[in-house]
């Protein structure tokens, strides 16, 4: 059998005195869209930071592409093909929209196809162009931070809420991008908290609860059963579109 992508195993993580994740394992399969679900507090965000090195695993092992990187730097990881999208996007407002993505790419110019094709994923991204990138609106922004992510091929994606917050045109903007994305066949372990946007994208479904991994398995049966969603995400959900 191929290794997976990305292989978290017995994954513990401590920030400061708190003990937050509680030996976590999973799995990302390349070509895939990964979903890690979980109610507010269950430890999605510091899986993800985590995996990037931004806190230090106390124990555990995360093997990417072959190769052990528990103990590598975060710019070391992010030059072995991981890029991380986080909640807060981390994208530059007084900057234009062209110069955030043109700062993106670290190893030179973007390559004009791939330009075209993300602006193509994300067409409201030219409209703006040449326009500060503080003006766009919330899902615009988001928008720009995966397009700043993407501006050179990756691995593997680690994105954190991306419709968050945005209304349901945005959501179903954000929805279709995505499918572009996997057509295009990237990896990417994406955070949700919106059901609705989790069950049109999964291929495989991750929840955590409490720093734990309390559920694993392809998406369809999750949407498929009801009772199992309530008890494995109860009230967090926001089904709406
Ligand atoms: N810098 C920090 N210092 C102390 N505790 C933290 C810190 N960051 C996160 N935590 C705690 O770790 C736990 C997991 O937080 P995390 O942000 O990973 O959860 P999450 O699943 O991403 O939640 P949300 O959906 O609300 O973003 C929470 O109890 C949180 O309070």
């Amino acid at each position: 059998m191929t290794e997976p992508l990305l292989q978290l195993s017995g994954v513990h993580t401590h920030i400061g005195p708190y003990h937050i994740l509680h030996g976590v394992d999973f799995s990302v399969p390349a070509g895939e869209l990964t979903m890690l679900l979980g109610r507010n507090g269950a430890g999605k965000t510091t899986t993800l930071r985590t995996i990037m090195g931004l806190w230090q695993a106390s124990s555990g092992r995360i093997r990417f592409d072959g190769s052990d990187i528990t103990e590598r730097s975060t710019p070391d990881i992010a030059r072995a093909g991981i890029a991380y999208v986080p909640e807060s996007m981390g994208i530059f407002t007084d900057l234009t929209v062209r110069e955030n993505i043109v700062l993106a790419a670290r190893s030179g110019p973007v390559d004009k196809n791939r330009l075209d094709w993300i602006l193509g994923l994300f067409p409201a991204l030219k409209r703006f162009w040449n326009l500060p990138a503080g003006n766009l609106s919330g899902g615009q922004k988001q928008m720009l931070a995966i397009a700043r992510a993407i501006a050179e091929p990756r691995r593997l994606l680690l994105i954190d809420e991306p419709t968050k917050g945005l209304a349901p045109v945005m959501v179903r903007s954000m929805i279709e991008a995505f499918k572009s994305l996997k057509a295009a066949g990237e990896t990417i372990l994406l955070v949700e908290q919106n059901f609705y946007a989790a069950s049109a994208l999964g291929d495989s479904v991750v929840v955590m609860d409490d720093g734990r991994i309390v559920h694993s398995g392809p998406m369809s049966e999750l949407v498929a059963d009801q009772a199992l969603q309530q008890r494995l995400l109860g009230l967090s959900l926001d089904a709406h579109q």
